[in-house]
């Protein structure tokens, strides 16, 4: 909990604020920075639950905002000494446009930087995402490798080509000077697949299984690894980075860190079972019935589909051929630069943190529980 001794007279502003991991870092902020006074939280949409955080020692001041509008952006940064800039269109699934995916993503992160350097915040930080380095179109695996790992980084999907190019931005703007003379900060944070309380990709699954009877149908060999950070830990390393990125400038300034704790190297399938199977639902193996060659054509098909269909209704299923070759390639990372640049320790062990997720899906609307 916060110590009262401190001097609170930092303003921290967290764009993305009330999304799945921006919730978790507001409220890791309130609970984890003594030294903040006010937090400022933006987001397109807000959410009610802002309203329970008010009533204590930091202001918290909701914004309303579009990150793609710089005017908004500026007024908002304006006076803040740290930004984590966690906002992004998170979409593998054709909902929105190529065009949107970059406008949110890639000229919403230009506005943030740029507001930086006009308005005088010194201290940025940037969601980016393993999704920047792999997996890569060829399928290649990413075997437990850490930040320094060679990699052919390929992209051509929209997000993670957004998310390259926003990352990008972010690490050369480290080192520009802002508004006052002093040299701006940056670094950039990489999640794997991110869990826990409040993903809806996990809700989304374990729906599918209540409707299924009970019963989820692997897809994936269990022998392809696809990492996974629970989002407590996530939110942690932004709260601590961003307490550090002044004292450890030269450090940590233009660097990029992977997410990892200790949740355990499973495939993505598997992963999901460490909760749904305690909330009652079984992973049916169905490698007889449903070879590769066959998911590639159903994920096809889908994709032909809500292309048909779209002048008419979105149709956007969780398969498609980009997703199917996400879940489909091993991706791990192994690496413990955060803890060497920045003191990093996971908050909240696995054990933790698969209790926390299972009540999650427990109390959830709907459960068999
Ligand atoms: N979910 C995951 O597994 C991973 C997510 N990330 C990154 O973490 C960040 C947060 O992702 P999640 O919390 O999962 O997604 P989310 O969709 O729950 O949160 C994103 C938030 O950004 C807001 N937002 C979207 N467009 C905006 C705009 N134009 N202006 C202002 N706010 C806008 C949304 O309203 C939402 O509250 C994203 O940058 C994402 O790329 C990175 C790695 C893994
Ligand atoms: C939806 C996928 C699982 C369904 C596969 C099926 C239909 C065969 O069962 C998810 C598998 C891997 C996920 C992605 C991964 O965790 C990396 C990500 C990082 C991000 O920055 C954003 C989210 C995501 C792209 C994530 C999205 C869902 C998966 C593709």
């Amino acid at each position: 909990m916060a110590e009262s001794t401190e001097v609170r007279n930092l303003v921290y502003l967290v764009t993305g604020g009330c999304g799945f991991l921006g919730e978790h870092v507001v409220r890791m902020l309130l609970q984890r920075e003594p030294r903040l006074s006010e937090l400022r939280v933006f987001d397109l949409h807000l959410g009610p639950w802002l309203e329970e955080l008010k009533t204590g020692p930091v202001q918290v001041t909701a914004i309303q905002g579009d990150v793609t509008q710089a005017h908004e952006v500026a007024a908002a940064v304006a006076g803040a000494h740290v930004v984590i800039h966690a906002a992004g269109l998170v979409d593998v699934f054709g909902r929105a446009s190529p065009e949107t995916i970059h406008k949110v993503n890639v000229q919403g992160t230009k506005n943030v930087i740029e507001a930086c350097v006009q308005t005088g915040t010194r201290f940025l930080v940037y969601t980016s995402s393993m999704e920047v380095v792999g997996p890569n179109i060829k399928g290649h695996p990413f075997y437990r490798g850490n930040e320094d790992t060679p990699y052919e980084a390929v992209h051509k999907h929209p997000y993670p080509c957004s998310k390259a190019q926003a990352e990008r931005l972010v690490l050369e703007a480290n080192g520009r000077e802002v508004r006052g003379g002093l040299p701006l900060v940056t670094c950039a944070l990489r999640p794997t697949g991110i869990y826990g309380e409040g993903h809806q990709i996990m809700r989304d699954f374990y729906h599918q299984g209540l409707r299924l009877g009970g019963r989820l149908f692997r897809a994936i060999p269990a022998s392809v690894e696809h990492g996974r950070v629970y989002v407590g830990n996530v939110a942690w390393m932004h709260v601590l980075v961003a307490r550090e990125l002044e004292q450890r400038a030269a450090l940590v300034g233009g660097q990029v860190y992977f997410c990892y704790d200790k949740s355990p190297y499973k495939s993505y399938e598997d992963f999901n079972m460490e909760f749904l199977g305690p909330c009652g639902l079984r992973l049916v193996e169905t490698r007889l019935l449903a070879p590769y060659w066959l998911l590639m054509l159903l994920a096809t098909l889908n994709a032909l589909l809500q292309w048909l269909l779209r002048p008419l209704l979105l149709y956007a299923p969780l398969l498609n051929p980009y997703t199917l070759a996400v879940a489909n390639t091993t991706f791990t990372v192994s690496t413990d630069k955060a803890q060497r640049h920045f003191g990093y320790e996971p908050l909240f062990s696995w054990e933790d943190s698969r209790t926390r997720t299972i009540r999650w899906v427990q109390a959830m609307e709907g459960s068999a529980q």
